[in-house]
């Protein structure tokens, strides 16, 4: 089969579908014939880094872009970037003046995605910061741009006498003059990063996703161990396991919010804001 990956990465996105015939049935039929082009070269590009099953399935990325156009999504987030496989159909599902704000630690995966993104035509939307996400997510909610030296936002008297040039002098008033209320002005997040953090995340994210829009975190079901007793699981998996429950717990009670734990591949929790 011209589509086919390798057989444990079936095995991983099959998720709690019976068998990885069933599985492989879903994406021939409906999945792979829909796949656009760049996202299938990248999904291939992938296949063979020694960390490709962290790359977001390909049947659930149909259903997030999907959501992105249901709720006309074009100012998002991205925590989680790997080589690129849910940040790029993020750049493809919203329109041309559209932004994703993508996050990751690691600047060197995202870099396998890159050439692909670029040549897709799509880097404009893309702004991608190397980084842990929580200082980030710390930033933009108190309004600094994560661009630009945050103590010439806090403390303008601070700038030296050598900085009062002109042309420097204007792009500080043109800076603060852009400077935007970042709380509830995002339409669409996508959470996937490590699991440790997501309660973390939940609490900031939940502050800049506007009212009804959408957040979603994937992973949820991590890989069926949810529902397993802790001794059944191995021990590398374990710490995650115990977050990912104490996160499903949390949320399910979180008036805040409607959600849906689909059992797309590892389980994704989709989230609407309601207030
Ligand atoms: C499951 S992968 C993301 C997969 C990606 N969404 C895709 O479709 O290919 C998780 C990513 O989270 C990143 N990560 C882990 N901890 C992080 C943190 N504290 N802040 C930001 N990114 C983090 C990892 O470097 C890794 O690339």
């Amino acid at each position: 089969m011209e589509n086919a990956p390798n057989k444990s990465l079936l095995e991983h996105n099959k998720g709690l579908l019976q068998s990885i015939d069933l599985y492989e049935y879903i994406l021939e039929t409906s999945v792979y014939p829909r796949e656009p082009a760049p996202l299938k070269e990248l999904r291939m590009a992938t296949a063979n880094h020694p960390w490709f099953f962290m790359s977001t399935a390909p049947d659930a990325a149909q259903l997030m872009g999907m959501l992105l156009k249901i709720v006309n999504a074009k100012k998002t987030i991205e925590i989680g970037v790997y080589t690129g496989y849910s940040l790029l159909l993020t750049a493809l599902s919203i329109p041309d003046d559209g932004k994703v704000l993508a996050i990751d630690i690691n600047r060197e995966t995202y870099e396998i995605g890159l050439p692909i993104i670029r040549k897709a035509g799509v880097e404009h939307k893309i702004d991608f910061i190397e980084s842990q996400a929580i200082p980030v997510l710390d930033k933009l909610l108190k309004n600094l741009s994560t661009k630009y030296p945050p103590y010439k936002a806090l403390f303008p008297f601070c700038i030296t006498i050598l900085e009062l040039q002109r042309v420097k002098l204007i792009f500080f008033f043109v800076f603060l003059f852009h400077q935007k209320e970042n709380e509830g002005s995002f339409d669409f997040a996508f959470v996937d990063a490590n699991k440790d953090d997501y309660m973390n995340y939940h609490e900031r994210i939940l502050k800049l996703v506007k009212v009804g829009g959408l957040i979603i975190y994937d992973n949820t079901l991590w890989g069926g161990t949810v529902a397993r007793p802790e001794e059944a699981v191995s021990e590398d998996r374990r710490d995650s396991r115990r977050s990912i429950i104490e996160f499903n717990k949390s949320i399910s009670t979180d008036h805040r919010l409607e959600i849906s734990l689909a059992p797309w591949g590892d389980g994704m929790t989709i989230c609407r804001r309601i207030c």
